[in-house]
């Protein structure tokens, strides 16, 4: 039945119905199946997170997974026409059923800032919580990619990877932190200013997920703009690596960027889903393994793959100001890295 689809929505596509719904038709039944996970998928990012993964037509099997709450959102969720099967799945026990099978596990679980705290003051209840959700993915999917959005980023990520390590199962390919938000602000904000279409711009985020660690890259931002005086740049820089701040603050104590997020999230496994399945030239900023610098991970353009990270590209040329921000981040980088293999390796 599926091949006689393909092959009709294929001499549909031949005829010239190049419409967009013969051609979305052909994407997705052309598209291999594949599984996510959402592990947080009753929360703030979580739900429209879910959403926008029910939207994707990579997408075959949805699975929502959270503490409580997951019935309620994947019932609703699964109405909608699209391809994916939406499950739910609440409590622990129901955790390896939601991962099995899972080809993509996005991690939105732990608690948010509210205002006046550092992403670093949710690392006593956030690391435990990743720490127990690697250890059934190694169990039950250990060849996933996973996309860690829970903070402190730059912290959860290398707990992810002693995890892995201790199980057997880790592939440094395989392990992404989720930094697509600041690229996603910092495009933002430079279209802004520079008075450009925003869907038109392309700036590369480097570094980390946490005050100074994020670095924009703006003398590489794409167009180019002649109108921007030193005094944006720093501007534009500070209020990406400010961003999260920003909503944290106007939501005033009811949490942190949840749609943005969403969002961003949904690009980044988008990509990850684009690369699984072989479609080429799919670049995009993560917080990955990395030997660009002299830290263990770092955020850089990185080309996905069949088997996740093809190619960790590197930072290109630096402006002076750019060049400043990379050496100032690095001690606070190194700290936030080696606190998460730490206390990966003591609990
Ligand atoms: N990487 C990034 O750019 C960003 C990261 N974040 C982070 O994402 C995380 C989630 O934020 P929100 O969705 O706003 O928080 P939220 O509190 O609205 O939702 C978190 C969800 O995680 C669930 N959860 C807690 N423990 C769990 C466990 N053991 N297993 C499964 N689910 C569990 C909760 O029940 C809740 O539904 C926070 O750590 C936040 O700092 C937020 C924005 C951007
Ligand atoms: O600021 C926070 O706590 C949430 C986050 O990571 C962001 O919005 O970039």
């Amino acid at each position: 039945m599926r091949s006689f689809l393909v092959r009709s929505a294929e001499s549909a596509l031949r005829r010239g119905g190049n419409g967009p719904s013969a051609r979305r038709l052909f994407s997705s039944l052309s598209a291999p199946d594949r599984k996510v996970a959402v592990l947080g998928a009753a929360g703030g990012i979580g739900q429209p997170l879910a959403l926008l993964m029910k939207l994707n037509p990579l997408v075959s099997s949805l699975a929502l997974y959270d503490i409580a709450g997951t019935p309620g959102v994947a019932a609703d969720v699964s109405h909608i026409n699209t391809r994916a099967k939406v499950a739910g799945y609440a409590g622990e026990e129901q955790l390896g059923e939601a991962l099995e099978g899972s080809d993509v596990v996005i991690i939105p679980a732990g608690v948010p800032r509210k205002p006046g705290m550092t992403r670093d003051d949710l690392f006593n209840i956030n690391a435990g919580i990743v720490k127990s959700l690697c250890t059934a993915i190694a169990k039950y999917c250990p060849n996933a990619v996973v996309n860690m959005i829970s903070n402190p980023v730059n912290s959860t990520v290398p707990i992810a990877s002693e995890v892995f390590k201790k199980a057997g199962t880790y592939d440094e390919r395989k392990l992404f932190g989720v930094t697509t938000l600041d690229v996603v602000r910092a495009k933002t904000f430079y279209a802004g200013k520079a008075n450009i279409p925003a869907a038109d711009v392309n700036v590369p985020v480097v570094g980390g997920h946490a005050g100074i660690t994020i670095l924009p890259l703006f003398s590489q931002a794409t167009p180019a703009s002649n109108d921007l005086s030193h005094e944006d740049i720093k501007a534009l820089t500070k209020r990406t690596q400010d961003g999260g701040t920003e909503v944290v603050e106007a939501k005033a104590g009811k949490g942190s960027a949840t749609l943005s997020m969403a969002y961003a999230g949904a690009i980044f496994a988008d990509a990850c889903l684009k690369g699984l399945n072989g479609t080429p030239d799919i670049v995009e900023c993560s917080f990955v393994q990395s030997t660009i610098t002299e830290l263990p991970f770092f955020a850089s353009k990185v080309r996905l793959g069949k088997n996740g990270v093809e190619e960790v590209l590197g930072l290109g040329p630096l402006s002076d100001y750019e060049k400043e921000g990379f050496e100032n981040l690095k001690p606070e980088l190194k700290a936030s890295i080696e606190k998460g293999i730490k206390f990966a390796n003591q609990n």
